[in-house]
This record gives C-alpha cells, structure tokens and sequence, in this order.
C-alpha cells in the first residue's frame, strides 16, 4: 500500500478548490526576450521565479517544460529542480513535461529521475511517450503507484503531424490513439475519485466523440491560446469527459509578463473562461 496519497485523489482535490487550470512555465527565448530578460541562466531563473510567484498559490497545476531548462545544460536543470520545489511549496501540483520513452529498463532510470521522492526533480507527475510500445512504460507506471505520483500519456497530442501515427488503425480495427486510451482505463479501473494515468489529449482536435474518453483519470489538455484552442472549445472536444480535463495555457499566459499582477490576472480569466465553459456543458 503506497504511503502517500494517489496523485489522482490529490489532483482532484486541486481541481475542485482552485479550478483545472494547468499553466505551463516555457521560458521561450522570444518570451525572455519580451520580458527585457536576457537569454541566459539569470534570465531562465528570473523568469521561472516570476510565473511561480504569480500563480502557484492559486492554480492547481504548473507544468514546467524541461527542454526550456535542458537548453542551458546543467545550470538550466538546476533552476527547473528550483522551480519544482518552489511551486510544490506554494500548493500547486507539478507536471513535469519531460515527454521520457525508451526501452523499460532505461524507463525505469527515467521513472526515478522524476518520480523517486529522493529526486531532486521529484515532481507529482510525469508526461511520457508510449510510442516504443505501452508495456515499455509498466516500469514508471509501479514507481509511480509506489510513490503516489501519476503519469500523462501522449495519446492524441495537440499538433496536426500527431494525426499520422495516432490516428493510424491497428490490425484489430483500433487505432493507436484509442489503444493507448484503453490502456489507461485499465490503468485506472476502480480508482475513485480519480485515476492517477492520464492522457495527453489536445483541445486542439475538434471533434473527438469516436474516441472513449472516460479513462477514470485525468486528460491533460494543451493547445489552449498560442495553438489556437479556446476555453470554449473545451465541452465540444471532450464531450462528459470534460469534467476531468485539466486545460493547459502556457504561452497564453506568459505573454502577460514580467509583472506578476498581469500574469495572476491573465491566469485568473483562463480560470474563470474554464469554469463557465464547463458550467455550461
Ligand atoms: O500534445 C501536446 C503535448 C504537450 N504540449 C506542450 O504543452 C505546452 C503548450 O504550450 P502553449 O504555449 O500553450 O502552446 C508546451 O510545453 C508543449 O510542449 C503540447 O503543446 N501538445
């Protein structure tokens, strides 16, 4: 039995107090840029600082965008363990957005990297690639039931390339995508009241009602502001499934920088679009 509670039951709950919103910390070179920043390690940390200060204490979700902080090799990654640490202190949940797939033995290395609590990267959940096959990733799926963290599965993602390996139909008539998706409910089954395997399902998409959302677990939803979806968007792309969407914004967010008064306001209206959108369903 893990001594932690799921993440599932956890992100519910954050869901519940402070809304579904997921904003994502993607220090762009252009965004450093705009926020008069410098393209460097200071400017990476200034930057991270500023979107954790603004809305850790009243979003339910950030999503830090590791290759940001990759780009600037070791000194980068210790900004992002900084930021992990500091948004989980401020009560918001952290997905880090790594997108790790490999063979299961490297899968477990990755699983500890993120999803050990003596990790400096310990994070409450991880985006994973299932594309070297499902199974590859049984070994972060145990970490994680161990360790009372979840993971977010690429399953239907939100740019338009995705479509050519996710929509593609399998032997048995399924396609990939709706494979991945059922391997998620299995992954959930009986877990109240929230799964802790999520998928990765961008809002993007238009119509989805071919495919079985409900996976008793949460969807990540990217694709919300630069990619051009919209809050409203959300009822007619996951259908009943939206209650358990968590709408991710990034650059729709970021934008608003540097003052922290902006970003919380901008932060603060995709909340409430969210919460109107889904009301209305
Ligand atoms: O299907 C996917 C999976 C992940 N992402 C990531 O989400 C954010 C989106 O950023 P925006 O600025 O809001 O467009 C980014 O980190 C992507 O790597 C995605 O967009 N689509």
């Amino acid at each position: 039995m893990t001594p932690f509670e799921p993440f599932g039951a956890r992100l519910r709950r954050a869901m519940d107090e402070r809304g579904p919103l997921c904003v994502g910390i993607d220090p762009h070179a252009s965004l450093l840029a705009e926020w008069g920043l410098n393209d460097d390690v200071a400017g990476l940390e200034r930057f991270s600082r500023t979107v954790v200060e603004a809305v850790a204490d009243r979003v339910a979700v950030l999503k830090p965008q590791s290759a940001f902080f990759e780009r600037f090799g070791s000194r980068g990654v210790a900004v992002l363990e900084k930021a992990v640490e500091e948004a989980r202190a401020a009560g918001a949940l952290v997905v880090m957005d790594a997108k790790r797939g490999d063979i299961g033995s490297t899968m477990a290395a990755y699983a500890e990297a993120f999803l050990h609590k003596d990790s400096p990267l310990f994070s409450d959940a991880l985006t994973v690639s299932p594309y070297l096959g499902y199974g590859s990733l049984r070994p972060a799926v145990e970490l994680a039931r161990e360790t009372g963290t979840g993971l977010f599965v690429l399953a239907l993602t939100s740019n338009p390339e995705g479509g050519e390996v996710q929509h593609a139909v399998r032997a048995d008539g399924r396609s990939v995508g709706a494979t991945v998706l059922a391997h998620l409910a299995a992954e959930n089954a009986g877990e109240a009241p929230l799964g802790s395997f999520g998928a990765v399902v961008g809002a993007t998409l238009g119509d989805l009602s071919s495919y079985d959302l409900d996976v008793n677990g949460p969807l990540l939803a990217p694709g919300i502001g630069a990619q051009g979806a919209t809050p409203a968007d959300l009822p007619r792309v996951f259908g009943s499934a939206v209650r358990n969407v968590v709408p991710n914004v990034s650059r729709g967010v970021l934008m608003h920088g540097p003052e922290v008064v902006a970003l919380r306001d901008a932060a603060d209206r995709f909340t409430e679009e969210v919460r109107v959108a889904v009301a209305g369903r």
